[in-house]
């Protein structure tokens, strides 16, 4: 489901990291822990294929993705990827449903059921019409969750999505991605400095940081 092998990555002679090998099925969870600055978001990006590396394979379903060039990486990114950034990349001045209307153009894959699941799943429904501006913190979240899910995307990557959240709703937030991806089969990534996660997702490595 989703192999990344063999990958180096640096940004300068000061920023090189060493990425341990990635290999999850589907319905497969992990968890990357490291401290502030050892690159958990560089990862990500990597995976995501928003960020192209030096050298080796990222492969999502058959996909070698860095094979894929400009739209067709956009593309394929938008149908099979699902990431939830540590800051919500969701629009501020659209509804609720719109903004997921927007992933779901951006993917050309358009099952309007699909936003219909997933804002009942997230418990967002009653939402649909509010424009995110008007949302709590906690709401405008599970936006962002359900904008990145709502495609049924093949990995799902979480960068830091328990960081300012109290033990509960740190604990409701994997929990909401864990039934989503098993709903979906769906490989989990989740990175994070949050050792409270380690009790949620048990396979997990560490990010050794900047060599
Ligand atoms: N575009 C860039 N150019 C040069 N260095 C960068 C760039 N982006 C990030 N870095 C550096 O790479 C290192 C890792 O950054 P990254 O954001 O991946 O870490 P992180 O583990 O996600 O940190 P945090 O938990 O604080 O978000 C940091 O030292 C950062 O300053």
């Amino acid at each position: 489901m989703i192999l990344a092998k063999d990958i180096s990555f640096q940004y300068d002679a000061n920023h090189q990291f060493d990425i341990p090998d990635i290999k999850l099925d589907e319905g497969e969870e992990l968890l990357i822990l490291g401290k502030s600055g050892s690159g958990k978001t560089t990862v990500l990006n990597i995976l995501g294929g928003l960020l192209k590396p030096q050298s080796g394979t990222v492969e999502i379903g058959n996909t070698s993705i860095y094979d894929l060039k400009g739209a067709a990486l956009d593309k394929y990114r938008g149908a099979n990827i699902g990431v939830i950034f540590q800051k919500p990349h969701i629009l501020s001045p659209l509804t609720v449903e719109e903004n997921l209307q927007l992933a779901q153009y951006f993917s050309e894959k358009r099952e309007k059921h699909l936003i219909e699941k997933m804002l009942n799943d997230l418990g967002i429904a009653h939402k649909k019409n509010s424009k995110i501006s008007s949302l709590s913190e906690g709401e405008a979240q599970r936006v962002s969750i359900a904008r990145a899910l709502v495609n049924n995307p093949k990995v799902i990557l979480a960068d830091e999505p328990t960081a300012s959240l109290d033990d509960e709703n740190a604990a409701m937030v994997i929990h909401m991605l864990k039934e989503q991806a098993s709903r979906m089969k769906s490989a989990l990534i989740v990175v994070t400095h949050d050792q409270r996660v380690k009790e949620h997702i048990s396979n997990y490595i560490l990010m050794g940081g900047v060599s």
